[in-house]
C-alpha cells in the first residue's frame, strides 16, 4: 500500500486526511499532531469568551477517533522534529518521549501557523495572551471566572483583535484596542468603511489606539499596564493578535520559500520536491485578484488546498483554481465582507485602479421593516477593466453577496459585464435598481 504521511491535523491537515480516506481506500495513512486535539474552530474564541457561545463542544469537527474509525494510524501530542527529504523518512517524538521513524511515499505538510509575537519586553509576563490555539481561549476564560480581569488590551486591531475586542466589552471589561496601523482591518478594507468599523468599536465603548507601537508590557509577575510609543494603558490582562506567520520550521532548508517563509507550492500544492505538499497556512496560495503567488492565511483555503493536495497526492491530478482571499466579520450586528484587494492595496501594487461606489437600502423605502442600508464598493482595473476586488457593509445579511464578487475576480470578470448581469427583483428581497447595478454602473 502506498504510504501517505500528514504532518498537521487541523483544518488543512484534517480536509486533506478525510478526503484520502473516504476516497482512497488503498493507501496507508500516518497522522502526526504535536496537539492534543484537532479541527478546533479558532473563530469560535470571540463567541466563547464574549459569552455568545456557552460552551466550546461545537467549535469542533473531526477526531483522532473519526481518522482511526477510517482506518488511519493518528499520533497526537507528537512532535515532527525532523523530515529526511532524500530518504523520504519522518522523524517524530511522542509526549511520552517515543520515538517514530516513519517512511513515506507521499508527504503532505500542514503545519500551519505561529502567531507574531512582538519583539518587546515583558510578553513573558502572566496574562499575556496568544490567541491561537483551543487551550489558549481556555486558559483566557478560566483566568477571566478566578481573577479580577477588568482592563483588558488587545494589541492587533486585524480581525482577531477587533472580534475579541468585542468580545471582552460584551461581558463587562474595559478594552483599549491597540494598532500601529491608522485604523483597523487595514488588510482587507479602505478607510471609507474601516472609519466605520472603528464608529462601532467607539460606540460600544472600545478605547481605540491607532498608529500606536507598544514599547513594553509592565509588572511585576502578572502584567500592569501597556506602554507604547504615545501612551500608557493599565492593564490586567493583554491580547496579542498581530497576525500569523507560516510554520516551516521543518522544510525551510529543502523546501523552496516564498518571500514571507512559506512553502511555495504550485497548483497541485506541491513543493518544489516531488512527493511532498505543503497545505494551509503553510503554504502559498494563488491569488486570483492580482493573478499571482501570495500568502493569505484563512481556514477556507487550508480546506481547499487540503482537498486539492489530497487528490494530487493519491495520483488524481487537480489544478487549484486560486484564491482571492474572500473574508467576513461580524461585530455587533455590523456585517463587513470583502474579496481580493482593496483601492489602497490595488494602487500600492501599481494597478491603475479605481472604485465603484453604491449606498442604497436593501428593499424598496416602501418596505418599512428590516431594511437597511448598504454600502458597497468594487474595486477594478481602469486599464483592463477586470475586478480586483470588492468590499461590503451592512446590518443586512449581505454574506451571499461577496460570493459573486468573489467567482468575479477568479473568472477575471470585467465591471463592465456586470453593469448588466441578471439580477432578479422582489420587494421582499432587494430593489429593481439594485446596488450592483448601480455601483457598476457608477464606473468610469
Ligand atoms: C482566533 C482565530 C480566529 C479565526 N477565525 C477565522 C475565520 O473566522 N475564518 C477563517 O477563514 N479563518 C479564521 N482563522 C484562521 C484559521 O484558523 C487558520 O487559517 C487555519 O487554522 C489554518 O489551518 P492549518 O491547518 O493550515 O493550520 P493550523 O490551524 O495552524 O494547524 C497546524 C497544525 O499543525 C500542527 N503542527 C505544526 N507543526 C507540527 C509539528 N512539527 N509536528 C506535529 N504537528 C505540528 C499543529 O499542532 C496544528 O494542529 C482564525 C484564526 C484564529 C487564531
Ligand atoms: N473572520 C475571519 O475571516 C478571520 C477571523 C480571525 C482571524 N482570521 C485570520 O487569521 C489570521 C490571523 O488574524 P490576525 O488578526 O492575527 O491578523 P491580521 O493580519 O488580520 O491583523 C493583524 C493586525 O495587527 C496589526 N499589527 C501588526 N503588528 C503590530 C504591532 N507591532 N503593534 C500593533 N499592531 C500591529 C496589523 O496592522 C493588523 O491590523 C489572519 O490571516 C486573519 O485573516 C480571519
Amino acid at each position: 500500500m502506498e504510504r501517505i504521511v500528514v504532518i498537521g491535523a487541523n483544518h488543512a491537515g484534517t480536509a486533506a486526511i478525510n478526503t484520502i480516506l473516504d476516497n482512497y481506500k488503498d493507501k496507508e495513512v500516518t497522522i502526526f499532531d504535536s496537539n492534543n486535539n484537532i479541527s478546533f474552530l479558532g473563530c469560535g474564541m470571540a463567541l466563547w469568551i464574549g459569552n455568545q457561545i456557552t460552551s466550546p463542544d461545537g467549535l469542533f469537527y473531526c477526531s483522532k477517533e473519526i481518522f482511526e474509525q477510517k482506518g488511519a494510524k493518528v499520533y497526537l501530542e507528537t512532535i515532527v522534529y525532523h523530515v529526511d527529504f532524500e530518504k523520504k523518512v519522518v522523524f517524530a517524538t511522542g509526549k511520552d518521549g517515543q520515538s517514530y521513524q516513519q517512511p513515506y511515499d507521499k508527504l503532505i505538510i500542514a503545519s500551519g501557523s505561529l502567531p507574531i509575537s512582538p519583539n518587546i519586553e515583558g510578553t513573558d509576563l502572566a496574562n499575556v495572551q496568544f490567541v491561537k490555539l483551543y487551550q489558549n481561549a481556555k486558559e483566557v476564560i478560566e483566568k477571566l471566572h478566578q481573577s479580577m480581569i477588568r482592563n483588558v488590551v488587545v494589541v492587533g486591531a486585524g480581525y482577531i483583535g477587533v472580534e475579541l475586542a468585542e468580545a471582552f466589552n460584551r461581558i463587562g471589561k474595559k478594552v483599549t484596542l491597540i494598532d500601529n496601523m491608522s485604523t483597523c482591518l487595514s488588510g482587507y478594507y479602505d478607510r471609507e468603511f474601516t472609519d466605520i468599523m472603528s464608529k462601532n468599536l467607539e460606540s460600544h465603548g472600545i478605547k481605540l489606539a491607532y498608529e500606536e507601537t507598544v514599547t513594553s508590557l509592565k509588572g511585576n509577575g502578572k502584567v500592569e499596564k501597556v506602554v507604547t510609543d504615545k501612551n500608557e494603558y493599565a492593564a490586567d490582562m493583554v491580547v496579542l493578535g498581530i497576525g500569523f506567520k507560516p510554520n516551516s520550521q521543518l522544510g525551510k532548508d529543502n523546501l523552496k520559500l516564498f518571500k514571507n517563509g512559506a512553502y511555495l507550492v504550485d497548483r497541485h500544492q506541491q513543493t518544489s520536491i516531488p512527493d511532498v505538499y505543503a497545505i494551509g497556512d503553510c503554504a502559498t496560495v494563488f491569488d486570483n485578484s492580482i493573478q499571482a503567488t501570495n500568502y493569505i492565511a484563512l481556514a477556507t483555503n487550508a480546506v481547499r488546498s487540503g482537498i486539492v493536495a489530497a487528490h494530487n497526492a493519491c495520483g488524481t491530478p487537480l489544478e487549484s483554481i486560486g484564491v482571492q482571499g474572500s473574508n467576513g466579520i461580524c461585530i455587533w450586528n455590523l456585517k463587513m465582507v470583502s474579496t481580493g484587494i482593496s483601492l489602497e492595496k490595488a494602487k500600492k501594487l501599481g494597478y491603475d485602479a479605481a472604485a465603484a461606489d453604491y449606498e442604497d437600502t436593501q428593499k424598496p423605502a416602501f418596505i418599512q421593516h428590516d431594511n437597511y442600508k448598504v454600502k458597497i464598493r468594487i474595486v477594478y482595473d481602469k486599464k483592463t477593466r477586470i475586478v480586483l476586488g470588492a468590499q461590503m457593509c451592512s446590518e443586512y445579511d449581505i454574506s451571499m453577496a461577496i460570493h459573486m464578487f468573489s467567482l468575479a475576480i477568479q473568472e477575471q470578470v470585467t465591471i463592465d459585464r456586470l453593469k448588466l448581469t441578471d439580477i432578479f427583483f422582489l420587494p421582499h428581497f432587494n430593489k429593481p435598481y439594485n446596488y450592483f447595478t448601480m455601483a457598476a454602473l457608477q464606473a468610469e
